[in-house]
């Protein structure tokens, strides 16, 4: 009888181990929940600290969340901290995929730094009043004219006292394929307080958070903080131009990395419905992986090639390398040719469909190229360049059958 308390501990493990939809929802569970055991925490920490709402209180909730990503088996890869390096206010605006964007958050808060938030994260049991006691400026989205009266507020609060501001100009959480047009109020926000925006873009989380799908992996999040945009001596008249330059700015660095990450997702198809990628830690990312090769030098073009093909490029692209992500061996060989594919119309912004095409007489030249003798060439090119001569340029991923 004593033992039967002991099935429930046995199945867990075993569901977590067998289901991804099992690891889904448990995740999820259990992301909610530490979070308001942590807020429980923090709140005694937060009125001793600072005796009731006060920005400082983000420092205590910052410690506290920063391990939650070891549980979920998340990883964050962090590019561009140079730029966070800027004195006084600021205003940082990021997209917005998921309430796991505060774990990504929090790897790289700097001091003095509090949100805006809608007002319904108020009564959010102890995380809401551990977002009442970090700061957070509550806004309510369904009344434009309350929203930008708080706001305005804000931008002269962040000046008086020294604070600055993390909006999500989405206005709300988007899992789509692209960022969502931007809401005004964050641009309003720097302009009156006439103080720098720092964009960072989230990488989609697309490789190991799939709501609909129900998946829930372990993964790596990459964070980009982008170079600020200066707001001095700008009016309302130039709120338009100026949230037209970060969206272009953000939305340009979340495509190329949404590029990447479909050559990395073919890298780990596979090994994407195994246990191990549900439930351990991530491998070291395929960039990292790829960065300690030297680089090689050029090798002269075998005479075999025709003339349209003239150069192999050894991996030394990191963009380009497809690596296994479990034991981080290439798996492709990128090689650099003018597309072989006659129908392959790809323009400088757009992603090449498929090298599938390919004739067997380009495929021979690309393999002599590439020194492998059996393969066949991934649909892959992750730079398209429209070269003086009209050509375009593209890196084909040559894989090994
Ligand atoms: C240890 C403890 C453990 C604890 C665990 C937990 C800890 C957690 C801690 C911390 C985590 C915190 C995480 C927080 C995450 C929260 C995320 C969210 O909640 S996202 C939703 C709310 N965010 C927004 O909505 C963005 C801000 N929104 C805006 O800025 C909008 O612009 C808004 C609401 C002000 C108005 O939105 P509109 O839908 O009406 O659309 P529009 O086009 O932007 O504005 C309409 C007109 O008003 C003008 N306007 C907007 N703002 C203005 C302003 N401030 N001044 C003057 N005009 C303005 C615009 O220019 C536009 O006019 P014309 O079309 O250009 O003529
Ligand atoms: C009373 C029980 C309520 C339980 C909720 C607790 C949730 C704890 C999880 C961690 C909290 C992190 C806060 C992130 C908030 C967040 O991401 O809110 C979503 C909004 O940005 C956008 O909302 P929407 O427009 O609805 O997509």
């Amino acid at each position: 009888m004593d033992v039967l308390w002991l099935i429930p501990l046995l199945l867990v493990p075993l569901l977590m181990w067998s289901s991804g939809t099992f690891v889904f929802y448990f995740k999820k569970c259990f992301y909610v929940g530490w979070m308001m055991v942590l807020a429980l925490l923090a709140i005694p920490l937060c009125m001793l600290k600072s005796g009731g709402r006060d920005v400082e209180n983000m420092r205590i909730i910052r410690v506290l969340v920063r391990h939650v990503k070891y549980f979920l088996g998340l990883r964050f890869d962090v590019s561009g901290w140079e730029h966070l390096q800027t004195e006084g206010p600021y205003v940082i605006i990021s997209n917005h995929q998921s309430s796991l964007d505060v774990l990504g958050l929090m790897e790289i808060l700097p001091d003095r730094c509090t949100m805006i938030a809608k007002k319904e994260l108020v009564y959010a049991g102890t995380v809401g009043l551990i977002c009442w006691l970090g700061g957070i400026v509550f806004i309510n989205r369904k009344k434009t004219s309350d929203a930008k009266s708080v706001m305005a507020e804000a931008a002269q609060t962040m000046l008086d006292q020294q604070i600055r501001l993390w909006v999500f100009p989405e206005g709300t959480r988007n899992q789509k394929e692209d960022l969502l047009p931007f809401k005004k109020g964050a641009f309003h926000l720097a302009v009156q307080a006439q103080v720098p925006i720092i964009p960072v873009v989230f990488s989609s989380y697309r490789n190991f958070y799939l709501r609909k799908e129900k998946r829930f992996n372990s993964g790596t999040v990459r964070l980009r903080i982008l170079p600020k945009i200066e707001t001095k001596g700008m009016t309302s008249d130039d709120i338009s131009s100026l949230c037209d330059k970060s969206f272009d700015l953000m939305q340009a660095a979340f495509r190329e990395r949404l590029r990447l990450q479909t050559h990395e997702q073919r890298a780990v198809e596979g090994a994407e419905h195994s246990p191990r990628s549900r439930l351990l830690f991530p491998p070291t990312s395929p960039s990292e992986t790829c960065l300690p090769r030297p680089p090689v030098p050029l090798p002269a073009p075998p005479p075999l090639l025709s003339p349209r093909f003239p150069i192999a490029w050894p991996c030394h692209e990191i963009s380009s390398c497809l690596v296994d992500a479990w034991s981080g061996r290439p798996l492709a060989r990128p090689v650099s040719a003018v597309c072989p594919d006659p129908h392959c119309a790809c323009s400088s912004s757009s992603t090449c469909t498929t090298t599938s095409s390919t004739s067997t007489s380009s495929s021979a030249a690309l393999q002599a190229v590439s020194g492998m003798t059996d393969g066949r060439i991934d649909a892959c090119c992750s730079s398209c360049m429209t070269e003086g001569s009209g050509h375009h340029q593209f890196l084909l991923c040559f894989l090994p059958f």
